[in-house]
């Protein structure tokens, strides 16, 4: 990916950021820097995940799917970390393998995907990196259900990726499940690169060595200095602008089949820098559609927001029809992508123009290998915007005690986090 973040100066935007502080901050990007290469060659716990590229063995990972790779649907099951990063994947990519994620227990939602889905050649595919998050183990009690109440033998069909032990583990021995083991050191925001992320990629007959390839040509662009490093200018520059007024990242891809990746982003950006009472706000909007909802907001409300488009430069294209009106004929001369384009230089320079910091990154397509790099190199911005917060960036306690109360009320242990539900304060307005 390259990254432009000349809307972003101070010349342009408020807030935004001087030259002179960007070169100030390029000595902390530099220790920065020195910190994570140490924490990759030593294996430390999330640094790990920049390692993934070169530890994530495809071969392995089509040898798992193998029994399901001629499925004409695929139901993964998982949350957050465990199913955005393979969702962002193959709702990018084309395949003729139709995709579900049962990533909410939503009753009627689960109910209605599942009666989609052609049973008999539909593959299943469990992610818990902790093996035990209720939602998760939730869904996959109920998809067992359907597939036996089908009449559809589940085991034949199923793929889990958990950790080394843990509930879900357990169950994959008990059934002799093909199964592959989540990372150790890999955080679920940063495993997409990983089975996590890839054996949904398989099972769609995605090209696994050219995500990995993707990924491992941003690997070798990190360097001591932002003004080398796309995905260090990238976390440097919304640190910065963090810190001046920009407490929101509204990331906009030009290109629906991103929309996902947005939402992947969200997780990355949310969970790994929330922390003491620092982080920058992620918010998710799509090009051109969100135009012409939320950029009034971005144009002329609060200086709180830094805009993140994401273009790809070439995409499939389609002409726009001639018309017998003479007010529309300036779009029969033009294509839907030529639109797409000018709709995005258009806001892009509408933002501009009204001093509103924005930072463009640029992909040559939206394909497998870009999407590695994508991937790759957001992971690393998000990993550099970590140590200059001087926040822990792979952990997210927040969360976890949400986990801990909701398994306390449904009786799954003592968990004093539960109490805190009955002692809500209320005001009530009623009707
Ligand atoms: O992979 P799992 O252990 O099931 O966890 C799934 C998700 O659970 C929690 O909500 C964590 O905050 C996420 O970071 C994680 O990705």
């Amino acid at each position: 990916m390259d990254v432009d973040i000349g809307n972003a100066l101070a010349s342009v935007a408020s807030p935004g950021v001087s030259r002179d502080s960007l070169e100030r901050l390029d000595e902390q990007v530099a220790d920065a820097h020195e910190r994570i290469e140490d924490g990759m060659a030593n294996g430390e716990h999330g640094y790990e995940a920049l390692n993934l590229p070169d530890r994530t063995d495809p071969d392995e990972i089509r040898r798992a799917v193998e029994p399901v790779a001629d499925a004409e649907a695929l139901v993964t099951v998982g949350i957050g970390g465990s199913a955005l990063g393979a969702a962002t994947i193959t709702e990018a990519l084309d395949s003729d393998t139709k995709t579900v994620y049962l990533d909410n227990v939503d009753p009627a939602w689960v109910t209605a995907e599942l009666e989609r889905l052609p049973l008999e050649n539909t593959a299943i595919n469990v992610v818990s990196r902790s093996g035990t998050t209720a939602e998760t183990l939730a869904n996959f009690l109920v998809v067992r259900e359907a597939f036996e109440d089908a009449g559809v033998d589940w085991t034949e069909r199923t793929i889990v990726t958990t950790g080394e032990s843990g509930p879900l583990r357990d169950l994959s021995e008990r059934h002799d499940l093909p199964s592959l083991k989540v990372p150790d050191g890999v955080p679920g925001r940063f495993s997409a690169l990983s089975a996590v992320g890839m054996v949904a990629a398989a099972v769609c007959g995605h090209d696994l060595e050219a995500l990995l390839e993707g990924a491992t040509a941003e690997a070798d662009t990190l360097s001591g200095s932002l003004f080398d490093c796309p995905a260090y200018a990238y976390g440097a520059t919304s640190y910065a602008l963090d810190a001046r007024g920009a407490g929101m990242n509204a990331m906009v891809p030009y290109a629906e089949s991103l929309e996902t990746y947005s939402e992947w982003f969200a997780q990355l950006w949310a969970e790994s820098l929330g922390k003491d009472d620092l982080g920058q706000t992620p918010l998710r909007a799509l090009g051109v559609t969100d135009q012409h909802s939320q950029l009034q907001l971005y144009r002329a409300g609060p200086r709180d927001k830094v805009v993140t488009f994401v273009t790809p430069r070439e995409a499939d294209d389609r002409a726009i029809p001639d018309t017998e009106v003479d007010d529309l004929a300036y779009l029969g001369d033009a294509t839907l992508g030529e639109l797409l384009d000018a709709e995005f230089e258009a806001t892009e320079a509408s933002l501009a123009a009204a001093g509103r910091p924005n930072v463009r990154i640029e992909l040559e397509r939206v394909d497998e290998y870009e999407l590695g790099g994508l991937l790759y190199g957001m992971e690393a911005a998000c990993v550099l915007a970590g140590e200059l917060y001087g926040v822990n960036t792979f952990e997210q306690p927040a969360v976890e005690w949400a986990k801990k109360a909701t398994r306390g009320l449904l009786g799954g242990g003592e968990f004093e986090e539960a109490d805190a539900v009955a002692e809500k304060t209320e005001l009530r307005v009623e009707r």
